[in-house]
């Protein structure tokens, strides 16, 4: 029979508490001691680097960060380790937002560059500082006790080390399944979707790298308090680095990656500084080359690292990671004010793009009533994508305006034009290949629900997630893929990632769908299928905006058509009008065939 996943974590927990009472030689709790607080930092970079796409050098800067205020307040002021953990948490986190306010707007390699350049400047800080001791650093760091129990011992400490570890893993697992951890996942699914869903991917970029560096710090207020001594050579870049290669050989995208990449790395690197040296003669860190040979080896063979494999071979007695199905009953979420029929819901005021000396858009104009579907088509280049980015914000506008709904929307944000009404899809699918249908739809609901990261952490946010999967469920259900929602969208052939796509967008609640060339690549099949959806939500009063490169697509579809060609409005009319409209033939035949 299998275990469900929370029955296997109470295992866990158990051996956890049994081991420092079984006969285990004391070397054994002291790596495991060492384990525990490495994977505390590896964890952080899991959410950071693997799950976020963000790299970080300079973890251990903020262990050291962590460390060295402990040691200095407990020494020189005697104040409790346990106010002082509060007190290293909160320079952390304001170290950390100030250093993610300069870097994280940045894009490409300044953010790692940023980090290498922050070790740096605190290792050499730490090491140059009268009152932090320089490069002997502080001696006499106290031991803990608890409600006047000691933690003087590798024993008891080991304690304290895998509450915290166990703990930070519990908040991490369940803030990725929430919401906001559904935001931080969606940050390595491309800025556009993630801004296109209403979600700020700059704030939860900064969450990412203060959560990761929280994480740090405890680990090394942990450290001081076990070491007794603090000084700067634990927080050297070489250090973050082996932070960074514990988390990829680990297994970058998993909790648990985090705990084997520590594990190993610790393991490995005793054995080796004993071996090596021997095999080679005379001292030296040689076990740093192995590591960068066995991190390139599992770069090449296993990007996922070593827990894919782990995961695999336990397959046959770990519970499935599959969502149960407890949404029935849920509270609907929140619906915003619909358009009444035949109301002027988008119009676009003769709006202008220019690239350089390039006019993408000349100057055009058009608008759509609630309750139609509104095509813009044209020949390759015409410049339809470029218009439907200025109706969504994804460029500005070199002059003209966009209203929706009565309001000037033109140079908004992506993400305040969706939270107004307009959701999109993507020509090019963007998604979440590693979380399933479900999941990617429930991104839709971003906007429609609240519950923040401490709410996810405390598992606060249960009905609304509820609601938002319920939701989820529905809109799948109402295009025809309810029976795919368990499936990872990465596994989707194009026909139903579209259809997924378009069920994310109705997530949003949307009064204008705006829909970017969404038969382009597809299937006679699967083309009838998309057909036969948009018809459905047209019947259900939907307002939508297609843009679209195939004409017979089109044709059947719409209730008006607006051609476009070197960026000027050719012809507006009904899908018969611009059949029979020379010009158009003329500007589709000449350009195409
Ligand atoms: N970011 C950009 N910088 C410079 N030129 C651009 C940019 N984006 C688009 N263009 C140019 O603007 C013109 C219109 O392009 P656009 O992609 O809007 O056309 P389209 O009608 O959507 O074509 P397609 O069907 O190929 O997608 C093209 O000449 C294109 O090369």
């Amino acid at each position: 029979m299998l275990m469900t996943r929370s029955r296997l974590f109470i295992a866990l927990v158990v051996l956890t508490a049994l081991l420092p009472q079984l006969p285990v030689p004391e070397f054994w709790i002291t790596q495991l001691n060492y384990i525990g607080l490495y994977a505390i930092v590896s964890l952080g970079l899991v959410l950071l680097t693997g799950v976020s796409g963000l790299t970080s050098f300079g973890q251990a800067a903020f262990v050291g960060l962590g460390a060295y205020t402990t040691a200095y307040l407990t020494t020189q002021w005697a104040m409790s380790p346990w106010l002082t953990v509060f007190i290293g948490v909160g320079i952390t986190v304001i170290t950390a937002l100030v250093l993610a306010a300069i870097t994280l707007r940045m894009s490409g390699h300044y953010l790692p560059l940023a980090t290498i350049a922050w070790a740096l400047s605190l290792y050499y800080s730490m090491s140059n500082m009268e009152f932090l001791g320089k490069y002997d650093g502080i001696l006499g760091v106290p031991a803990m006790s608890l409600f006047g129990f000691s933690l003087a011992s590798g024993r008891s400490y080991f304690y304290l080390i895998w509450i915290v570890a166990l703990l930070s893993a519990v908040a991490v697992i369940r803030l990725l399944d929430s919401r906001s951890g559904r935001a931080i996942r969606a940050l390595k699914g491309g800025v556009t979707m993630a801004e296109a869903m209403g979600i700020s991917t700059y704030r939860y970029k900064v969450l990412a790298f203060v959560l990761a560096a929280i994480l740090a710090s405890l680990s090394g207020w942990l450290f001081a308090h076990l070491q007794r001594t603090v000084n700067p050579s634990p927080f050297a870049l070489s250090k973050g680095i082996e932070y960074l290669f514990m988390a990829v050989l680990g297994g970058i995208g998993n909790v648990w990656g985090a705990f084997t990449g520590a594990a190993v790395v610790k393991l490995l690197e005793d054995q080796l500084q004993v071996l090596l040296p021997r095999l080679i003669g005379g001292s030296g860190n040689y076990e740093i080359i192995v590591f960068g040979i066995v991190l390139v080896v599992v770069l090449k063979y296993a990007p996922q690292g070593l827990w894919p494999f782990i995961e695999r071979l336990g397959a046959r007695w770990l519970p499935s990671s599959q969502r149960v199905r407890d949404w029935d009953g849920a509270a609907p979420l929140p619906e915003r004010d619909k358009p009444q029929p035949g109301e002027l819901l988008l119009d676009v005021q003769a709006v202008r793009k220019q690239f350089g000396g390039l006019v993408a858009v000349n100057d055009v104009s058009f608008s759509i009533r609630a309750g139609e579907i509104m095509g813009l088509i044209g020949p390759n280049g015409a410049g339809k994508s470029t218009t439907f980015n200025l109706i969504t914000g994804v460029l500005g506008l070199t002059r003209g305006e966009v209203l929706f709904r009565g309001q000037k929307v033109g140079g908004h944000s992506s993400r305040e034009i969706a939270r107004r009404g307009m959701s999109r899809t993507f020509q090019h699918v963007k998604m979440l290949p590693d979380m399933t249908v479900l999941e990617n739809v429930a991104l839709g609901g971003y906007l429609r629900s609240k519950k923040g990261v401490l709410a996810a952490m405390l598992r606060l946010d249960r009905d609304e997630e509820r609601g938002l999967f319920a939701e989820a469920e529905r809109q799948l259900q109402r295009i025809g893929m309810g029976a795919q929602m368990h499936e990872l969208a990465g596994n989707l052939a194009l026909g139903p990632a579209r259809l997924m796509e378009i069920a994310r967008a109705l997530c949003t609640d949307p009064a204008l769908l705006l829909l970017d060339e969404p038969a382009a690549g597809l299937r006679h099949k699967e083309k009838q299928a998309l057909a036969e959806v948009l018809k459905q939500l047209k019947a259900e009063g939907m307002s939508i905006l297609l843009v679209e490169h195939d004409m017979d697509f089109v044709m059947n579809l719409t209730d008006r058509i607006v051609v476009m060609e070197f960026g000027t409005k050719l012809v507006e009319g009904t899908p018969l009008e611009v059949q029979e409209s020379p010009q158009v033939r003329a500007a589709y035949l000449g350009t195409e065939h």
